[in-house]
């Protein structure tokens, strides 16, 4: 049965047509204590739905079409290493990767957390042998710089998690940089490899599959810098010193011409976006430390342990997946702004772009019917104090309605002898409330608004959500993460759509291999569309 096929769908439908007249002033003046009514909380991390328009009647009617579907069967089966991601065939089990050693998951008769464990011993040894400066460099230094190579889902989490968590870098940390490079371009690398040091360099070359053209590319540049600056050395010297790669496809790594003492292994059943718990991770274990490591899956396996057990009524990953569901399906509100209100955390965009809108992005279901409802909506985002000087603009006097989600860290600088610091803290956090409130509330907030021209009227009702940490730190970050991974999870769930697989990037790759060949030195005359080819004849008569 399609998924707005439903009881508990037509109620929400028409209790929207009775709330969609409704403004978010109103329910606060309507419920005073609407903070208290729709505040949630697991363990220092809050979730303030109040600037939602919802009522109580809201919520438990999206409870009831949570249970319709079956949401707590599927959480099992999620858990359980069920096939849930079943047009790969696969299970999604990216909560096993920060799942204690003590416990036991078995599939295919093997306790995968021994597995999950042991790997993780292996990348101590790594992280280990780096920070103690006993990984040495074809001369004999020892490293320090590490590049992480990686697209996508190898790239992102690392990349993000070792922003958020800088100032909690292990001191064993303090002398090692880390960079990361993505873009297939080779403008990242470029740019690096000007300024480093090939004697104290090490590339981690993070893939999946490895087989992504992006990373073999600019793994293959770095190889060849390497080989131009140490003439001396043989290649496999430069590989075996220079060289990680951290793959669910150990044969093409050693195929590159990386042994298998330099890899370092995850499992397929780990999808790419959700790999930043494997030894993708590497980069932040790397930042910092394993104890921190560890400490950022103990956060989020406390998200998992509560995403599991809490009644829906106050489970925090299905409140805010449901709030979504009820904007977007039923509110028809299409666009989604991640606004953190903290510097450290300017890469949470980038990260949930992909999350979300790879996982849910999709227009097909389970049963292979194309979908007549919406599914995931447009995600962007940016620091809030800056986004503020920048699309703020039309979030509150633009004609579009944007669901906004303010992540802001409760407590900062309280350690540093630094008023000037604490200040700017304090400053940000205002900025934070101030917007929200007018996000939702409007100029209502104000008092005479009404008698100003309209061009200074602001009509509010964007429903906001805030995710408050007491402190920013690997633990609450974890929690932060795992969060969003089974939000969207229980999305799909209602959308009736496999998140884990990404059949809708393939295409491009093709595509791009066989334009290849028209822009290469062999090139054939263009046979694709007049545009195509035009811009193919302008860039090879460039290319003259
Ligand atoms: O880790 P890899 O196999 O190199 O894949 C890197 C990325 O590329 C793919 O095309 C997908 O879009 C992503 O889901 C993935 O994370």
């Amino acid at each position: 049965m399609p998924a707005n096929e439903s009881v508990a769908w037509n109620d929400l439908q028409s209790h929207a047509y009775y709330m969609s007249q409704s403004h978010i002033s109103t329910l606060f003046r309507e419920e005073t204590d609407r903070f208290s009514l729709y505040t949630f909380e697991q363990n220092k991390f809050l979730l303030d739905l109040s600037k939602q328009r919802i009522t109580e009647e809201t919520l438990a009617l999206l409870i009831k079409l949570a249970e319709e579907k079956g949401l707590q069967q599927w959480i099992q089966k999620l858990f359980d290493g069920d096939h849930v991601n079943d047009s790969e065939d696969r299970p999604a089990l990216h909560t096993a990767l920060r799942t204690p050693a003590d416990r036991i998951l078995s599939i295919n008769d093997k306790n995968i957390i021994d597995e999950v464990h042991s790997n993780l011993s292996r990348m101590e040894e790594i992280v280990e042998r780096i920070h103690s400066g006993q990984w040495r460099g074809f001369t004999g230094h020892s490293i320090d710089t590490v590049v992480n190579i990686g697209v996508g889902g190898s790239d992102l989490g690392p990349f993000m998690a070792c922003k958020a968590l800088a100032e909690n870098q292990a001191d064993t940390a303090k002398s090692l940089k880390i960079h990361f490079v993505s873009s297939m371009d080779g403008s990242q690398l470029a740019e690096l490899l000007s300024e480093l040091n090939p004697a104290r360099t090490l590339f981690v070359i993070s893939s999946k599959s490895f087989t992504t053209i992006d990373t073999l590319a600019n793994a293959q540049t770095a190889k060849e810098w390497l080989k131009k600056s140490s003439y001396a050395a043989s290649e496999e010297t430069l590989i075996s010193r220079h060289f990680i790669g951290v793959s669910a496809n150990p044969d093409k790594v050693c195929e590159w011409g990386i042994p298998k003492s330099n890899q370092l292994e995850f499992w397929d059943w780990t999808g790419g976006r959700y790999s930043m718990w494997s030894t993708i991770g590497l980069p932040i274990a790397l930042k910092l430390g394993m104890s921190g490591f560890r400490e950022f899956l103990n956060g989020a396996h406390e998200m998992d342990e509560h995403f599991r057990n809490a009644a829906f009524s106050e489970n925090l990953p299905v409140l805010l997946a449901m709030a979504g569901i009820w904007n977007i399906n039923f509110l028809n509100i299409n666009a989604h702004a991640i606004l953190p209100y903290d510097g450290r955390l300017s890469h949470i965009p980038a990260y949930l772009e992909q999350l979300e809108m790879e996982s849910n992005g999709k227009s097909v279901d389970r049963q292979g019917n194309n979908v007549d409802y919406k599914t995931c909506p447009i995600l962007w985002g940016e620091v809030g104090t800056n986004a503020q000087h920048a699309f703020y603009q039309l979030l509150h006097q633009g004609t579009e309605a944007v669901m906004c989600d303010f992540i802001v860290a409760a407590r900062r600088y309280h350690d540093t002898n630094n008023p000037e610091l604490q200040h700017q803290h304090q400053l940000n956090l205002a900025n934070c409330l101030a917007q929200s409130r007018i996000l939702a509330l409007g100029d209502s907030v104000l008092e005479g608004a009404e008698s100003a021209p309209a061009f200074k009227r602001y009509k509010g009702n964007q429903p906001c959500t805030t995710i408050m940490l007491d402190e920013l730190n690997p633990f609450s970050f974890g929690q932060l993460i795992a969060l969003y991974e089974h939000k969207v999870f229980v999305q799909s769930v209602i959308w009736d759509i496999n998140p884990f697989d990404q059949w809708g990037v393939e295409l491009g790759k093709k595509v791009a291999t066989s334009l290849l060949d028209a822009l290469g030195t062999e090139r054939k005359q263009p046979d694709f569309d007049s545009s195509t080819n035009g811009l193919i004849n302008r860039i090879t008569e460039r290319g003259e």
